[in-house]
């Protein structure tokens, strides 16, 4: 067979033959021999073989298709060229020519190697995000203007802005069928925050109450995978919330669970809540916290038993500031407290180490799943107190931690979600997924 083009990954080889034709050949162990024909594959250019996954450039549309090990494919975007590392891909988007690089497991690489290895020469200039073509004469004079051949990386606008965080953090619902597939012969428990998850973010944390389609959706996913919900309200209010008995319930950002017997006792032991001796302080906080910010206009307590959360999303932005700094030197003068913050919310809560990714352990635990080398943790949330869980999820490399944002975060996520609508479909789909593979086999 004659080739006119050929390139080599770890242990096979893809190229183009003479009547343009991909073929690839060697070890196929993760399918990186079988070529997608269904999915309008076609290259003019653009092929890049990495450690059992390929990822080519569609002629037709300028998009991305990857297969084998990673098979995420880039619906979305349209790409100038590609690369690939081991278990990463990059690309250089035709729109702005900036990089974008995804693969939920990747490994952090530096910047440079990786526009090196896509044929950029970089600027040594203080000048950051001005890069220079490799090929032609040398003409680096640093200021990127786009003379010389010169190109500049430019700032994304904001599509593109999300366009480069999809890529980075797979929307769920697109890489739906990547998730089931990994979760098919396996055991997911799901795992859901609430507020800014299950109920949009509003002014008055009394009246986040969650559609009925989003709790139907919720009773769906928990008929068929053990489902909790982990929120930094109190368990009791979460309960009013949410409404449902078929789930469990972590209040207080994990301090106060609700989980079902452990397999090896005979009575249900009653709630855990690892900061019980703590509820005097939390007393005596919460009535400082209260005249601490009595004269701020708009500044409200809530009190979530094992925290208090001090909300000021309805405070003036000229008297945020002085609230933070009150509240922020009362714990400091209070060793057994610490201080996190959530959306326009600060929470004051037990200086122990406790949080929802500890949370999460627990449940696995009690749900007899800790040790099970076959479970798939999933969990879906929106703020900063919920990157613990996504840290213990993360650290298994097994499981989804799903981020709820529609703008670019620092998240170490793998998927993301957009908005609570977007959870509500994801969850449906989910349901309707698990009811399909249930009837098959009865
Ligand atoms: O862990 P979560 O369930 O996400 O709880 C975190 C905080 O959520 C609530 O506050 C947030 O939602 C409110 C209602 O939409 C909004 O007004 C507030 O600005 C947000 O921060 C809850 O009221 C807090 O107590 C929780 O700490």
């Amino acid at each position: 067979m004659s080739m006119d083009s050929i390139e080599a990954g770890v242990s096979h080889v893809c190229g183009v033959n003479s009547v343009v034709e991909l073929v690839c050949k060697g070890n196929n162990s993760t399918g990186q021999l079988n070529i997608p024909l269904n999915k309008g594959l076609s290259f003019a250019s653009g092929l890049a073989l990495g450690d059992g996954f390929n990822c080519g450039i569609r002629r037709s549309n300028g998009t991305i298709v990857c297969w084998g090990s990673m098979n995420e494919s880039i619906e979305e975007i349209k790409f100038e060229s590609i690369v690939v590392g081991l278990n990463f891909t990059c690309g250089l988007t035709t729109m702005n020519l900036s990089i974008v690089c995804w693969g939920p497991r990747m490994i952090k690489r530096s910047s440079a190697k990786i526009k090196h290895a896509m044929g950029f020469k970089i600027s040594h200039s203080n000048k950051q995000k001005k890069v220079k073509p490799f090929y032609g004469p040398e003409n680096d004079d640093g200021d990127g203007d786009g003379t010389n051949g010169s190109l500049t990386l430019i700032s994304p606008p904001d599509d593109a802005c999300y366009a480069s965080w999809l890529i980075q953090h797979p929307s769920a619902l697109n890489a739906f069928d990547s998730i089931t597939k990994e979760a098919k012969w396996k055991k997911v428990v799901v795992f859901l925050d609430y507020d800014g998850t299950l109920s949009p973010i509003v002014d008055d944390p009394d009246k986040a109450f969650m559609s009925a389609e989003m709790r139907m959706a919720v009773r769906e996913v928990a008929k068929y995978f053990p489902t909790s919900i982990v929120s930094g309200r109190s368990r009791e209010k979460v309960k009013e919330f949410v409404q449902l008995s078929n789930v469990y319930y972590a209040g207080s950002h994990g301090l106060d669970i609700l989980a079902p017997p452990r397999a090896d006792k005979k009575v249900n032991e009653g709630a855990f809540q690892p900061a019980k001796l703590y509820l005097p302080a939390i007393q005596e906080i919460s009535i400082e916290l209260e005249d601490t910010i009595r004269d701020i206009q708009g500044a409200r307590l809530e009190d979530n038993k094992f925290c208090i959360s001090v909300h000021y999303r309805q405070v003036q932005p000229k008297d945020r500031e002085i609230l933070k700094e009150r509240v922020k030197s009362l714990v400091e003068n209070r060793p057994e407290f610490r201080l996190t913050e959530g959306k326009m919310v600060l929470e004051v809560r037990p200086s122990i180490e406790w949080n929802k990714g500890d949370a999460l352990n627990y449940l696995l635990e009690t749900l007899g799943f800790n040790n099970a080398k076959d479970v798939l943790p999933l969990y879906i949330g929106d703020d900063r107190t919920d990157e613990d869980a996504f840290k213990v999820i993360a650290g298994r490399r097994e499981g989804f931690p799903i981020i709820v944002s529609s703008i670019p975060r620092d998240t170490i996520a793998w998927y993301s979600l957009r908005d609570p609508s977007d959870v509500l479909a994801f969850l449906l789909r989910l349901a309707k997924w698990k009811k399909s593979e249930t009837s098959i086999f009865k």
